[in-house]
């Protein structure tokens, strides 16, 4: 038993993501996910698998300032400036990680059939030397990670409304991650990963 305590104590300590629980208050993650159902302009992209043309399961957003674009389901995506009613969340989680983020995926799980499939964010266009900050609103849903080389590490987070996980450099390199499909889930939830690009 004694070993087993040893072995959680070093896992937990060499895992490359720290969950920051709770990090927004309830009623303050209730606030600005009505914001941002609202003032977000919600869209479904379309990709193309194996010639077929199939429309993501899920609805996304990217929030970035001007000079950044990134890459996603198959589609070039511009910043267009940060809008000012998204700042005072993108100065807060700034602080919390100590970095000056230059770009935000968001990504809307309408319902438990909405989901994201494994991979990892460890594209060019992003500075891997910084973390990636996720903050979750609304219905609690499985994040999981599965380590690249090692399949039989794997963890499931249960990401409930207002907690913040950071992702640390080395994280994306070394695990995949994921958001599967939970049919008994029928309300919404919303994603927003703060990422640091490279400048274009
Ligand atoms: O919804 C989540 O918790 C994860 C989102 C994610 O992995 C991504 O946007 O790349
Ligand atoms: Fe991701």
């Amino acid at each position: 038993m004694g070993d087993d305590v040893l072995q959680i104590q070093s896992e937990s300590t060499t895992l490359p993501w720290t969950l920051h629980r709770s990090w927004l208050p309830p009623l303050t993650a209730i606030d600005w996910s009505s914001t941002l159902m609202r003032r977000v302009h919600w869209q479904q992209p379309i990709v193309q698998v194996y010639g077929r043309h199939h429309p993501v399961p899920r609805l996304t957003m990217f929030l970035a300032e001007q000079d950044v674009s990134y890459r996603y389901s198959g589609t070039r995506h511009c910043g267009a400036g940060w809008p000012n009613w998204f700042l005072p969340m993108l100065n807060q989680v700034n602080t919390a990680c100590g970095c000056r983020f230059n770009g935000c995926l968001l990504n809307l799980y309408r319902h438990g059939e909405d989901r994201m499939g494994w991979h990892a964010d460890d594209e060019a266009e992003i500075d891997q030397s910084q973390p990636i900050a996720s903050l979750s609103l609304g219905s609690n849903r499985d994040f999981q990670l599965r380590h690249r080389h090692q399949r039989q590490h794997r963890h499931t987070l249960e990401l409930t409304s207002g907690d913040l996980l950071i992702m640390h450099p080395g994280c994306q390199r070394d695990w995949l991650h994921g958001v599967p499909q939970r049919r008994r889930i029928k309300t919404p939830r919303i994603n927003l990963t703060f990422r640091c690009f490279q400048p274009r």
